[in-house]
């Protein structure tokens, strides 16, 4: 028969020894390192902070180029999730932008400058090479909010064009405003969309008929049909409000286990890949792990006690 005030007693003793470790570690290791791998006070196109505990808000930081993704942004990109992704302050983060819009995609002036140095290279397979390392980094880029185990809340306001499609579809919640309008522009550019739209929006949506329409034309639609589509789950009045909207969300998650949270995140990833019988294989191997954590210990005894929030050692 199953304590339950012996399994309370013992995740408080778990939390205060793990937090007096903490603690240990920190201030024996705080002067040896300058710079955390998990660092992200760098960027010069991201703008990173922490507007509340645990939450972390990165803003798309071009707002003269409208936020177009230029070579360094995807590599900012990739390398802030990157490090977010092991951050133990992190649990949630929310990605807005800068200006007047979300984004205008991919550099188009830095798409120019690639023709130029293409030119330079004289073998049609060196070329093929350089484009095919070129478009792995982008799509690696989008990727890593993929595969960062925390949840990734895009908040979008006016244009969200071309590689913003690409990236608002790798994130795990979408929210935009009235005014937020989206397209999949890459056909008119010339190309098909090559880092991540086109494997990513028809389960975003959940239709391929609506999927390949928007790919196929390239046409705009606004926030209304984005949300009726099922690409982003709220629209707002304003930035503002979304902001606020994106940052309470953001909270919320953060309140609860971390371990919950991200292993909820890890296997739904997983199971849009997999069949039903995988993604059930794959969520039991990880939970005879953690339902045996002190979180596990500590959400059910406060849902049983009704007792405050409980308090999560950091991940
Ligand atoms: C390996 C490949 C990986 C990824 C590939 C991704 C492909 C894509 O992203 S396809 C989409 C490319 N983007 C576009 O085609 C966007 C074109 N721009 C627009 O549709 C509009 O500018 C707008 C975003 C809707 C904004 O409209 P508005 O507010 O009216 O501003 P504008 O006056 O049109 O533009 C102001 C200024 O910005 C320049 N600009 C716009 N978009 C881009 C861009 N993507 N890259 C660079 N510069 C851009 C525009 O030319 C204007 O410049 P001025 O010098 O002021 O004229």
């Amino acid at each position: 028969m199953i304590k339950w005030n012996n399994i309370n007693k013992l995740a408080q003793n778990m939390v205060a020894a793990r937090m007096t470790m903490q603690v240990q570690r920190h201030n024996s290791s705080a002067e040896m390192l300058p710079q955390r791998s998990d660092d992200v006070s760098h960027f010069k196109t991201l703008a990173v902070t922490t507007p509340k505990p645990f939450v972390f808000h990165v803003e798309l930081h071009r707002p003269n180029k409208l936020n177009a993704i230029n070579k360094q942004m995807w590599l900012e990109i990739k390398d802030c999730f990157e490090r977010l992704g092991t951050n133990p302050d992190c649990r949630a983060i929310v990605i807005s932008a800068a200006g007047k819009h979300f984004t205008a995609g991919i550099d188009l002036s830095d798409m120019m400058k690639l023709g130029q140095e293409l030119a330079d290279v004289e073998d049609v397979a060196r070329k093929g090479v350089v484009l095919d390392r070129l478009i792995k980094l982008y799509q690696d880029s989008l990727s890593a909010l993929e595969h960062c185990p925390k949840p990734v809340i895009t908040a979008v306001h006016q244009a969200c064009i071309g590689a913003g499609v690409d990236l608002i579809t790798a994130s795990d919640i979408r929210l935009c405003t009235q005014d937020a309008f989206f397209q999949v522009k890459e056909v008119d550019i010339g190309m098909a969309a090559d880092v991540g739209t086109l494997q990513r929006l028809p389960k975003a949506i959940g239709s391929q008929s609506l999927a390949r329409e928007l790919c196929y034309t390239g046409r705009r639609f606004e926030a209304a049909e984005a949300e009726h589509c099922g690409l982003v789950s709220r629209v707002f009045p304003d930035k503002e409000s979304l902001l606020s909207g994106a940052l309470a969300l953001a909270e919320n998650i953060a309140g609860k286990s971390p371990i919950a949270v991200q292993t909820t995140k890890i296997n739904m990833v997983y199971s849009l890949e997999h069949t039903n019988q995988e993604g059930l294989d794959h969520i039991r191997t990880i939970n005879k792990l953690h339902l045996q954590s002190e979180d596990f210990a500590q959400a059910v005894a406060a849902q049983l006690t009704k007792d405050e929030k409980p308090v999560y050692a950091k991940l």
